[in-house]
């Protein structure tokens, strides 16, 4: 697979709203998008530095005590920090395919979309030396 930029980088943090606030007006940052995506159980930001195209995803769960929810679980296990990283290709289905064959586990075989209306799909760490990947392609 070909990697053309990398799109985000995802934190999980406890308080979206402080988080927010924290990076914009200690770290320069600005907030380009912000959204709640109910089935997935998490709420998510992107900001952007003044230049740059690639964003930190904020991600908070929506209810901190549900365990079957990974960010919420990633939360209690780990504390916040850095959660995956995220990089952009032009075709998901063939990148996923692509790394099928080179032995990687995929946590979804099958693109799905995720935040900002994206197709996503995401890499176990295990295969990725410890290092949740994913895989963006921009909607069209
Ligand atoms: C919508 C969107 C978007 O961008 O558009 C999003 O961001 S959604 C963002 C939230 N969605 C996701 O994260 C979906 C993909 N993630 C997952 O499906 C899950 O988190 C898995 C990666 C499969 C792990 O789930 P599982 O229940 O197996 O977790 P677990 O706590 O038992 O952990 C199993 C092993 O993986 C490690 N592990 C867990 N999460 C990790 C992470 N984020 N980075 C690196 N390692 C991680 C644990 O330390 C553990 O290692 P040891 O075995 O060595 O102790």
């Amino acid at each position: 697979m070909e990697t053309q930029n990398i799109d985000h980088i995802g934190v999980v943090v406890e308080n979206i709203d402080k988080a927010i606030e924290f990076y914009t007006t200690k770290l320069g940052m600005k907030l380009v998008h912000r959204e709640d995506l109910q089935d997935r159980g998490i709420k998510v930001a992107f900001l952007t530095g003044t230049h740059g195209e690639t964003a930190v995803e904020l991600l908070e769960p929506i209810n901190h005590e549900d365990m079957n929810n990974t960010v919420a679980k990633f939360l209690k296990s780990r504390g916040p920090g850095l959660h995956h990283l995220a990089v952009k290709v032009e075709n998901i289905e063939k990148s996923l395919k692509d790394l099928e064959s080179n032995g990687l586990q995929l946590v979804d075989k099958a693109p799905r979309p995720g935040a900002r209306g994206h197709l996503v799909a995401f890499v176990h760490p295990k295969s990725v030396m410890g290092v949740l990947l994913e895989l963006v392609q921009p909607r069209e």
